[in-house]
């Protein structure tokens, strides 16, 4: 369930994202949600960098129906999966970062696996550095329905949390409220980050 403070904080993550070049050139977008049924996901094709809570519209979880008429993120299905895999989710955010995106060409498999890292504890439920994390890796596809069903095929048989890469495209992940998604946003970053120097040194 979700009130108006959360549509607020959700703007001042939007804000965050965008001064931190993680949405460039309108790219990205981000999402509440309202109730099992309904969520709030940020217009198509605006700077979300500078979004307004009058930039979210209402969607229908089950069907990706926008009552108002106006257009929902063309990411639409990839949110709503989301909350329909997850009842616990309730804040999802997508990012267009320079690591994401090139970090998940790097990766030829259907798994980034990040070990070693304290910051691994950055995502809830995670105690050790020693853990090996595994975030799956999709192909991008320009038919957002035959994405959304190949993540759904994958997460019937696959752990399956915090979020996921689009090769050559971004970062989706989601958390609790829109605290939790922010932190799992900021520690995976920083985690891309850190991998991708450490596989830069390592070919020196
Ligand atoms: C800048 S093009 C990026 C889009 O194709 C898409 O990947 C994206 O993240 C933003 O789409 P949007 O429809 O504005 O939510
Ligand atoms: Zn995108």
């Amino acid at each position: 369930m979700t009130d108006n403070l959360q549509l607020t904080f959700l703007v001042d993550a939007c804000h965050w994202i965008g001064a931190k070049g993680w949405a460039p050139a309108t790219g990205g977008n981000m999402s509440i949600r309202q109730d099992d049924s309904w969520c709030w996901l940020s217009e198509s094709g605006k700077d979300k960098g500078s979004l307004t809570t009058d930039d979210f519209l209402q969607v229908e979880i089950a069907t990706n129906r926008a009552p108002s008429g106006r257009k929902p993120s063309a990411e639409t299905g990839l949110h709503t999966l989301v909350y329909r895999l997850f009842p616990e989710a309730n804040a999802v955010l997508h990012v267009h970062t320079v690591n994401a995106t090139v970090l998940s060409r790097l990766i030829k498999g259907p798994e980034l696996q990040i070990s070693g890292f304290e910051m691994q504890k950055s995502l809830s439920g995670q105690t050790t550095h020693l853990d090996t994390l595994s975030i799956a890796v999709f192909d991008n596809d320009q038919d957002i329905d035959a994405l959304a069903s190949r993540i759904a095929d994958y997460a019937q048989t696959h752990p399956f949390n915090y979020g996921f890469l689009l090769r050559g495209h971004g970062l989706t992940c989601w958390g609790r409220d829109v605290a939790e998604a922010r932190r799992h946003l900021e520690g995976l970053e920083f985690l891309f980050e850190c991998e991708m120097r450490l596989r830069q040194l390592e070919r020196v």
